[in-house]
């Protein structure tokens, strides 16, 4: 089985991102397109990243939040492109977790607790006061209620999801970053052996792989490093 990882095809142009695609590809399980490439590029660079890394899972991190019926709509709009993984607010609401389960025949509905960029002061700002497990808990627990097969969490609360979802649930953890890489944005991290012990499914790492000088040997060694089990 290939590494847990997916890494995050955070590009300035598609050309890179299909370089990356084709470098780091044939090492993990999975891509993740996200806003930055989908916006520019739309549904096409979504087919391109197959063409470039056939066999290899796609996530779809669109992070949907909005209505109900605007999030099923935006479903269908992206459901032909079959993402593996298509990402969308738990803080949306049961309704529209719900609203994008039924909308995607297949794949998981991914829905993002807190995004690991967020630390417990930014929370309060927001009016979210306390730590940042007690938000990742309940709207894990809600979105898991309205259908989600997949939760985004950070390395840090996976261990508590995990006990609270159960088995089943496919966690995914961005915030991953290998001993001496750079944090930047992120606030909640932790390395991707700390991420795999306590029941991370699937590690994404973005700038750690593709800011390496070869972006496709830094996959291969991190996917060494952490075989698929
Ligand atoms: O809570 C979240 C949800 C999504 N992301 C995305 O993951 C990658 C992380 O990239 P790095 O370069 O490894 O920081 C990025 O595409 C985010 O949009 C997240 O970081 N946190």
């Amino acid at each position: 089985m290939s590494a847990p990882i997916a890494v995050a095809l955070d590009a300035p142009d598609l050309g890179t991102t299909l370089r990356w695609a084709r470098a780091v590809g044939p090492h993990v399980r999975c891509l993740k397109v996200g806003l930055e490439t989908y916006l520019r590029d739309g549904a096409a660079s979504v087919s391109a990243v197959r063409e470039a890394a056939p066999g290899v899972e796609l996530f779809l991190d669109l992070k949907l939040h909005d209505i109900p019926n605007t999030v099923a709509g935006a479903t269908r709009s992206v459901a032909g492109l079959a993402p593996e993984y298509l990402t969308v607010h738990a803080a949306g609401g049961a309704a529209m977790v719900r609203a994008a389960v039924e909308a995607l025949p297949a794949g998981r509905v991914t829905a993002v607790t807190v995004l690991t960029s967020l630390a417990e002061s930014d929370l309060a700002q927001v009016g979210l006061a306390g730590p940042p497990l007690d938000a990742v808990r309940r709207l894990a627990v809600l979105a898991v209620g309205a259908g989600a097969g997949a939760l985004v969490c950070s390395p840090r609360e996976v261990a508590a999801v995990r006990a609270e979802v159960g088995p089943e649930v496919v966690l995914v953890t961005p915030g991953v970053r290998p001993a001496g890489s750079a944090a930047g944005d992120q606030a909640r991290v932790a390395t991707p052996e700390q991420a795999l012990a306590d029941g991370a499914d699937l590690l994404v790492v973005g700038r750690p792989v593709t800011g390496a000088p070869d972006p496709g040997e830094a996959a291969r060694a991190l996917a060494a490093a952490y075989p698929g089990r």
